[in-house]
C-alpha cells in the first residue's frame, strides 16, 4: 500500500506537468510541419484531434423541414408534438389561428428548447431557423439531443411515439367533415376531398355523453368502435375488409342520427351522406362510393324508404334492360362485402331505418351488417342524461324526477318529444312538471289506443277524450301556476 500522500498534486507540479504537454504537443506540430509531406500532414492532424479533443457524451439529430423535396414528416410530427411537451420554463412562444380554425397553434420560438423524458432518460429538443444576411429565413430545423447510448431507442421506439402521437393530437384538432352530393363549393369546403362530393363541417354537437340511450347498449358500441380501430392487422390476417356495418333501427326520434354524429365526433371520421335517390344506377353508385375517402362513415339513412332500392326478389324478375337506370341492393351489397368491398380502410358504415321488418333479408343476414342497435323510446336510465344536458342537473337530485322516470319506464315516449319538453321553460320546476303532465298524457292515449284495438272497437270513447282534454288543460294549468309559486 502506497501512503495517501504519494498521490496528492501540488498546484505546481500540476503547473509543470501541463507546460511539458504543451512543450511536447508544440514541438511534435513543428516537427510535423518541417518533416511530413503536405499531403499526409492532414491525415496525422485529424489523427491529433482525434485523440485529444474531449469526447461528448451526447449525440445530436437534425430534423430538417424539408426531406429531399418532399416535407419531412418527422419535422411535422415533432411540430405537433411539441406543442403538448411546452413546460412553464419556456420563455418564448408563437401564437397563431386561422379564422377558420377552432383553436390556438402554439409553437416554440427560435432558440428555445423542450425538454422531454424517454424511458427515464432526458431529450432536449431544440428549434433553430438559420437566416441569410438579409435576415431571411433559409433553413428551420429541430435538434435534438441525447444520450449515445440511447440512440438505437430513440430512433426506433422514440421516434415512432413522437409520430403516432402527433396522429393522435391531429385527429383530435380536426374538423369532422360532412359530405353531401348537393352541398358545392362554399366558404367552409377548404380541405374537402373532392370527387363527386360537396363538404362542410359537421356541426352536430352530439356526443356519447349527451346520447340518451341505455348505458349498456351505449358502451357496447363504443367498445366495439374502439376494436374496430386497433384491428388493422387482425383484418389483415383473417383475409376481411377493414370495415364495419351498423344498422341502427327504431322509431323517428329516438336518436339514430344523433348516434351518428356522435360516432362521427368520438372516432373524427368524415361522415358521407348518401341520397340514394340521386344516384341514376349501380355504376353511378360505384363511382360515388370509390370517390369517398379512408376513416369515414357512409351513411344511408331511410333504407327502407329508398323505393329504388329493390328487394332481390323483384330484382330478378326484371330483365337487365330495366335494372340499368336502377340502384339496386346488390349494387348496394356488393360494396358491403362483395368484390367491390376491399377498397379502403378503415370504413363504417351506417344504414337506418324506422321499420327493420321491412328490410330485405339479405340485408339482415348475419355478418353482413356487424351491429344492429335498437334505439328505443327513452328509458329512466335515458331521461337523466337529457335531464343533465339540458337543465344542468343531476336528475336524482330533484323531487319530481323519480316519478318521471317511474312514468317514463311504463309508457313510450322518444328522447326528441323529451327534448322539446325539456326546452320550454328557463324554470327547471316549471319544466318537469310539464315533462310530467306530457308523459301521463301520452300514457293515457296509448292504453286507450291499445284497449281500442285489442277490442276491435272503431267507436271513440267520447267520455277518453274528454278525460285526455281535461288532463292537458289541467296540466297546463299546472305549469302556469308554478310560475307564481314555486314549491321545490
Ligand atoms: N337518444 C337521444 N339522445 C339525445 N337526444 C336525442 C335522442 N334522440 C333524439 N334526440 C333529440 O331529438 C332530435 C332528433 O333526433 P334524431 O334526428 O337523432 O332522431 P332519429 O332517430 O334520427 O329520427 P328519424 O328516424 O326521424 O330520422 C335530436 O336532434 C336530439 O335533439
Ligand atoms: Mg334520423
Amino acid at each position: 500500500m502506497f501512503p495517501s500522500s504519494d498521490f496528492s498534486f501540488s498546484p505546481s507540479s500540476l503547473f509543470s506537468a501541463y507546460a511539458s504537454l504543451t512543450g511536447f504537443l508544440m514541438l511534435f506540430k513543428s516537427m510535423l510541419h518541417d518533416f511530413v509531406p503536405e499531403q499526409l500532414r492532414s491525415y496525422f492532424y485529424r489523427l491529433f484531434d482525434r485523440f485529444f479533443t474531449p469526447k461528448s457524451k451526447t449525440l445530436t439529430v437534425i430534423i430538417d423541414e424539408n426531406f429531399g423535396l418532399n416535407r419531412n414528416q418527422v419535422f411535422d410530427a415533432a411540430e405537433m408534438y411539441l406543442r403538448n411537451k411546452i413546460g412553464p420554463e419556456t420563455e418564448r412562444l408563437r401564437v397563431g389561428k386561422t379564422p377558420k380554425q377552432k383553436h390556438f397553434t402554439i409553437s416554440i420560438e427560435k432558440g428555445e428548447e423542450i425538454v422531454d423524458s424517454f424511458e427515464g432518460s432526458e431529450v432536449k429538443w431544440s428549434y433553430v431557423q438559420s437566416e441569410n444576411e438579409k435576415g431571411d429565413k433559409v433553413k428551420r430545423f429541430y435538434e435534438l439531443t441525447f444520450e449515445k447510448k440511447l440512440r438505437e431507442r430513440v430512433m426506433t421506439s422514440y421516434l415512432t411515439q413522437v409520430v403516432a402521437e402527433s396522429e393522435e393530437i391531429k385527429r383530435n384538432l380536426r374538423v369532422v367533415k360532412l359530405y353531401s352530393r348537393d352541398v358545392y363549393a362554399s366558404d367552409d369546403d377548404d380541405g374537402c376531398a373532392g370527387g363527386n362530393w360537396g363538404c362542410i363541417s359537421l356541426e352536430h354537437p352530439s356526443t356519447f355523453d349527451t346520447l340518451a340511450m341505455d348505458p349498456d347498449a351505449k358502451k357496447k358500441i363504443i367498445d366495439d368502435l374502439e376494436r374496430f380501430l386497433k384491428r388493422r392487422e387482425f383484418y389483415k390476417r383473417v383475409g376481411k375488409a377493414w370495415k364495419r356495418g351498423y344498422l341502427l333501427y327504431g322509431p323517428p326520434g329516438t336518436g339514430k342520427s344523433s348516434l351518428i354524429a356522435a360516432m362521427a365526433n368520438y372516432l373524427k371520421f368524415d361522415v358521407f351522406d348518401l341520397e340514394l335517390s340521386s344516384i341514376y344506377d349501380n355504376g353511378e353508385l360505384k363511382r360515388v362510393l370509390l370517390s369517398t375517402t379512408n376513416r369515414s362513415i357512409l351513411v344511408i339513412e331511410d333504407i327502407d324508404c329508398n323505393a329504388e332500392v329493390m328487394d332481390r326478389e323483384a330484382e330478378k324478375e326484371e330483365n337487365e334492360e330495366k335494372v340499368r337506370g336502377k340502384v339496386t341492393l346488390s349494387g348496394i351489397l356488393n360494396f358491403i362485402d362483395g368484390l367491390w368491398s376491399s377498397f379502403g380502410d378503415e370504413r363504417i358504415i351506417v344504414f337506418t331505418t324506422n321499420h327493420k321488418d321491412r328490410l330485405d333479408p339479405a340485408l339482415l343476414r348475419p355478418g353482413r351488417m356487424d351491429m344492429h342497435v335498437h334505439m328505443s323510446y327513452c328509458t329512466g336510465l335515458g331521461f337523466r342524461v337529457l335531464v343533465s344536458n339540458y337543465l344542468g342537473l343531476d336528475g336524482l337530485n330533484h323531487p319530481l324526477c323519480e316519478e318521471i322516470e317511474r312514468l317514463i319506464d311504463s309508457t313510450e315516449v322518444t328522447p326528441a318529444e323529451l327534448a322539446e319538453e325539456l326546452m320550454q321553460d328557463d324554470d327547471v320546476d316549471v319544466v318537469l312538471r310539464g315533462v310530467v303532465s306530457f308523459v301521463e298524457t301520452r300514457k293515457l292515449e296509448r292504453s286507450k289506443l291499445k284497449e281500442k284495438v285489442s277490442c276491435n272497437k272503431d267507436v271513440v270513447i267520447d267520455d277518453d277524450e274528454k278525460q285526455i282534454d281535461k288532463l292537458k288543460k289541467k296540466n297546463a294549468g299546472k305549469r302556469k301556476g308554478k310560475r307564481k309559486s314555486k314549491t321545490y
